[in-house]
């Protein structure tokens, strides 16, 4: 029995978004899956390694309300390497994560962005999974999701925060959930096609 590799890639321009992929894949990690972390910053050669993989997690920090400049040059470079080289994607696990300054920021464009990017190759996107929170008086900015986004894991870093500090813990956590929860759904996946295989 083969265990998933998750992989996640990302762009981190200042390491906020960076201590983000960190969290998602302590949380890949706390299942069986092989996690493997790649940053993107300016050319990307690893794309043995992505089309390996069973589950690819985008990350983007938010800048001017949608993905950076850096992340949308890996996606068009996707265009060659991985769609006309034989849509070598199709059927694996998406999902996607993103932080910037603002609580709302616009994030939402980046993580529509990154799943239509994920549609596009054929990939089955993974939401977050997580109600809502902080939204009654009972709720706190300590809430997993505490920023109430379906789509992906987001988070939120005050502009005058270093990394060291930013995005808080919650916002880490909600990550971690979505590292884990990818993970556990390309287990899952996995298993299904062993054992319909088997009964063929
Ligand atoms: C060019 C640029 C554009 C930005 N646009 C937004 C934005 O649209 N919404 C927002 O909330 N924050 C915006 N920010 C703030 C960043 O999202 C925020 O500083 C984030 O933590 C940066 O992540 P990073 O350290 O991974 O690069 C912008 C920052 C930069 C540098």
């Amino acid at each position: 029995m083969t265990n998933p590799i998750v992989s996640i890639v990302y762009h981190s321009g200042y390491g906020h978004t960076a201590k983000q992929a960190e969290a998602v894949a302590n949380g890949a990690r706390k299942t069986e899956a092989e996690v493997f972390l790649y940053e993107v910053d300016g050319s990307f050669n690893k794309w043995e390694a992505l089309t390996k993989s069973d589950a690819i997690i985008f990350g983007s920090p938010t800048y001017m309300g949608c993905i950076s400049a850096q992340f949308k040059a890996f996606m068009d470079e996707t265009s060659n390497t991985v769609f006309a080289a034989g849509f070598l994607w199709k059927d694996k696990i998406a999902a996607g994560f993103t932080n910037s300054a603002s609580r709302a920021g616009d994030k939402s464009q980046t993580l529509s962005t990154l799943s239509v990017f994920a549609a596009q190759h054929g990939m089955h996107w993974v939401n977050l999974g997580l109600p809502p929170a902080n939204n009654t008086t009972s709720g706190s900015e300590q809430d997993l999701n505490r920023l109430g986004f379906f789509t992906g894991a987001a988070a939120q870093s005050n502009a005058d925060e270093g990394p060291e500090v930013a995005p808080p813990q919650a916002d880490l956590l909600t990550a971690s959930h979505l590292g884990e929860r990818v993970a556990t759904v390309a287990k899952q996946l996995m298993l299904g096609k062993q054992h319909l295989k088997q009964q063929a």
